[in-house]
């Protein structure tokens, strides 16, 4: 699905990322770890094809990404839903609106029921109305998940979605997830928190890749 063959990637100085040889099979779950400034996000963003390597092979489902069309990489972006570190939303637009979005763009309405669905499967129903602004931090996090899956994407990374929630809304962020891996989605999630993967990992055939000294390898079962 998503094929890395010593792939390279550099911002212009040095190799951040080297000779990274790995597969995100169709239905996998993996953690993605590693000290901050390692390439995590950089990691990320060659996956969806915001970056393109500059060595190696990577292919993005059946393409190679250096030979994507824009039309391409549009199919791509579709194919793939991110959760942003960040999350952004546009602040006079109602949470309802916010999570519709990718849907809107691309000219498409979102049918009010399966919006309604998606709400209640956050725990944001009652919040549909709301404007960003007012929401928590834990909020923030959820309406992100589902602006990420309302187009129904095969792959789902999400950049470090627990940084700031206590323990308890990470457990709730994390069951998303789990779900989603359920329904056959394939999962990659960066983040620094240790327990957060050791829980996980009770739970699902979590694999965990850890980018250590520019490369990206698999991390032993003691994780
Ligand atoms: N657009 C850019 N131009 C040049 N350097 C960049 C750019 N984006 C990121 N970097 C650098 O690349 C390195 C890796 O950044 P990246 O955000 O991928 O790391 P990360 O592992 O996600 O870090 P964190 O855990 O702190 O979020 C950092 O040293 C960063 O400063």
């Amino acid at each position: 699905m998503i094929s890395f063959d010593k792939v390279g990637y550099s911002y212009g100085g040095g190799e951040l990322l080297s000779e990274i040889s790995l597969t995100l099979s169709p239905g996998s779950f993996h953690f993605l770890t590693g000290p901050s400034g390692a390439g995590k996000t950089t990691f990320l963003k060659l996956c969806y094809a915001e970056l393109l390597p500059t060595a190696g092979r990577l292919t993005l489902f059946d393409g190679e990404a250096r030979g994507l069309s824009r039309d391409d990489v549009a199919m791509v972006r579709r194919r793939i839903g991110v959760v942003h570190q960040d999350c952004q939303f546009l602040d006079h637009l109602p949470v309802a609106a916010n999570v519709a979005l990718p849907l809107t763009v691309t000219g498409k309405d979102a049918e009010v029921a399966d919006l309604q669905d998606l709400l209640t499967w956050v725990g944001l129903r009652p919040l549909a109305d709301a404007l960003p602004p007012s929401l928590s931090g834990g909020e923030r996090q959820r309406a992100a998940v589902a602006r990420a899956v309302i187009m129904s994407p095969d792959v789902i990374l999400a950049d470090e979605p627990t940084g700031n929630l206590d323990w308890e809304m990470s457990q709730r962020l994390l069951r998303l997830f789990l779900e989603l891996n359920r329904m056959g989605k394939t999962i990659v999630i960066a983040t620094h928190d240790m327990n957060l993967i050791r829980t996980a990992k009770g739970q699902v055939a979590a694999r965990v890749l850890r980018i250590q000294n520019r490369r990206v390898q698999l991390a032993g079962a003691d994780l």
